[in-house]
């Protein structure tokens, strides 16, 4: 069972490989922690095209390299290709970074957890990497908890 860490990102350099459904779910929620967010990929989607032009984040707009691994605290493979993610995990596993693995659990030295925040209040769910819908089902349990709470 994993522990859960609640870690300092303010500032921290964090570079997302690919920013389609999956990597724009996770760009979002890195830079609203304060991450300052890298982004390498080919193609990206609005909402990160938006995050950008809004100066929240950096892009890239090309295949995600090794150079760009080395002065990130975290990085995140979610590219639509197994043989990049795994890439990119190696290149990390190498360079002693975290790495979060969006179609390899067992590559993942950190799971992204389901979020439900409210004021200084923040929940990170994990089922394990067993049971995705679990983890999701929960934190939007807690999330509607949290909306009946008062004074957070
Ligand atoms: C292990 C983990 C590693 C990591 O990615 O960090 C992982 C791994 C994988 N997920 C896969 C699939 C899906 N995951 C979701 C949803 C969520 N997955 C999340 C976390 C995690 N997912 C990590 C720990 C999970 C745990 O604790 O159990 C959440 C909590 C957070 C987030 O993603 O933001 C988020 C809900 C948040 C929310 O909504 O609140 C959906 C549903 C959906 O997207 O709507 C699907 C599709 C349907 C299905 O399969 O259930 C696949 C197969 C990919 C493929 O083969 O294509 C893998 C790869 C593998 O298991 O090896
Ligand atoms: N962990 C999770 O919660 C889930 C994970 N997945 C997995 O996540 C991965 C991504 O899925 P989606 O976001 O739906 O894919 P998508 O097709 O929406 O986006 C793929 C992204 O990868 C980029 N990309 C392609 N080649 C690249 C390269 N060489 N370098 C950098 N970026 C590159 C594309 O430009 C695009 O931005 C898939 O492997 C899928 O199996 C899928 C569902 C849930």
């Amino acid at each position: 069972m994993r522990f859960p860490m609640f870690v300092e990102l303010e500032g921290k350099r964090v570079v997302v490989a690919g920013a389609g459904t999956i990597g724009t779910r996770r760009i979002r929620v890195l830079a609203e922690f304060g991450a300052s967010v890298l982004v390498v990929a080919p193609e990206i989607s609005d909402e990160v095209r938006s995050l950008w032009q809004a100066g929240k984040i950096q892009c890239e707009l090309r295949p995600v390299e090794k150079q760009d691994m080395e002065p990130a605290y975290l990085v995140v493979a979610a590219a639509d290709k197994r043989e990049i993610n795994h890439q990119v995990y190696e290149w990390c596993s190498e360079a002693g970074i975290l790495v979060n693995v969006a179609d390899k659990k067992e590559e993942c030295s950190f799971y992204f957890p389901g979020i439900a925040k409210k004021g200084s209040l923040v929940a990170g769910i994990c089922a394990g990497g067993e049971n995705h819908r679990l983890a999701r089902q929960a934190a939007e349990e807690i999330r509607e908890l949290w909306k009946e709470k008062a004074g957070v």
